[in-house]
């Protein structure tokens, strides 16, 4: 099982971690999580402006970053059906850029991709060699992302994450947990399946990789990793299970159990497809790392307690 308790000890070096999107949910975590490594600069948005590429070569150049770990993307899977341009430069040209600097520099990079880089047919869990093919513009952008990173030469990780929620900003959880605390009915999707993701344990696993690739004589390979909690659930379980957790913490609900449908993707149109199926395997990342990852009802409900301490 991995917990804090499982993890190496500290490396000592004064490195510098250029962490990007650090206001974001897992940016957030990796800021907490890294200063355990080294100086996390973690610039928002004011600061440097991604999506400006001149501004970005020249932050790499002022701060000669040592390891680069990159968590900004363009995550709103809708707008970028109409908002392409932006979605490729955040999902795609950024990461080849970052990538270009870590070739050049011989610096690894942390990356994180996305469950809808997958089909999304059949119900077997994807494997990290599995063929991908994207159903929306936000899927292909970040699919685009993995393949420039991987065909850059560089040394990277591409963690393969899914569902993704912490105890602040945009997520399927914030969203619920404030719909059921006004409505008395919701309907949600049931044949959409995959692992709900805490930010927390996607930061704590990249620490303990990180801590592993600077440890002398460690080996892990470049390469993509699928990283979730073990388990799986359709959007509406995890609504049913957010609702139960939340209820155990005392949180504000005015939803029943009863008052959450299950209903199909056919149901609830939206401008761009999901996947069906968001099973991913994440066997070749526990033995890599040697770790077990936990089951994904353990994982929300302590963010659901972390969410009620904060209130
Ligand atoms: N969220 C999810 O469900 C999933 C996410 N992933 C992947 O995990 C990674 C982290 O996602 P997550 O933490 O949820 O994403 P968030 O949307 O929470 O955070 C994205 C971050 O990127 C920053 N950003 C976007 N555009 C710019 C810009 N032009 N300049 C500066 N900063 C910018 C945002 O800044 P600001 O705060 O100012 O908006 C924000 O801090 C991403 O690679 C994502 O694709 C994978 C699977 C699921
Ligand atoms: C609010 C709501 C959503 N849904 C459905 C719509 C959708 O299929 C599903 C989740 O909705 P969201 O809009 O939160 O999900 P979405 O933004 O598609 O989430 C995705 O984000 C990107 C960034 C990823 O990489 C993915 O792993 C995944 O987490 O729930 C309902 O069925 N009923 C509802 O009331």
């Amino acid at each position: 099982m991995i917990s804090e308790r499982s993890l190496l000890p500290p490396y000592t070096s004064p490195l510098t971690i250029f962490v990007t999107g650090g206001n974001g949910q897992v940016g957030f975590e990796l800021q907490r999580q890294l200063a355990t490594l080294g100086n996390v600069l973690a610039p928002g948005r004011a600061a440097l402006d991604l999506s400006d590429a001149n501004a970005v070569t020249a932050y790499l150049a002022t701060h000669q970053p040592d390891v680069v770990v990159n968590a900004a993307a363009y995550t709103a899977v809708d707008n970028a059906e109409s908002d392409q341009a932006m979605a490729e430069r955040l999902n795609a040209a950024l990461p080849e850029q970052l990538a270009e600097y870590c070739q050049q520099q011989s610096k690894w990079l942390i990356h994180y991709s996305s469950d809808y880089v997958y089909t999304g047919q059949g119900s077997e869990p994807w494997q990290e060699s599995d063929t991908t093919g994207p159903c929306n513009v936000y899927g292909a952008t970040k699919l685009a992302g993995d393949e420039a990173v991987a065909n850059s030469g560089c040394q990277h990780l591409i963690f393969r994450t899914s569902w993704v929620y912490s105890a602040f900003g945009k997520s399927f959880l914030a969203t619920m947990l404030r719909l059921g605390a006004e409505r008395s009915a919701l309907s949600i999707i049931n044949d959409q399946v995959g692992a709900p993701t805490p930010a927390r344990l996607i930061a704590l696993v990249t620490q303990q990789a990180l801590t592993r690739l600077l440890s002398e004589g460690a080996t892990l390979t470049s390469g993509v990793y699928h990283l979730a909690p073990r388990g799986e659930t359709s959007w509406h379980g995890f609504a049913c299970e957010i609702f139960k957790a939340a209820k155990q913490c005392g949180l504000p609900l005015v939803i029943t159990p009863d008052g959450v449908s299950a209903i199909p993707t056919t149901d609830y149109p939206t401008p761009a497809a999901r996947p069906l199926n968001s099973r991913l395997s994440v066997d070749k990342l526990e033995k890599a790392l040697a770790v077990q990852l936990p089951d994904w009802q353990s994982q929300l409900a302590l963010t659901v307690e972390e969410i009620a301490r904060s209130r």
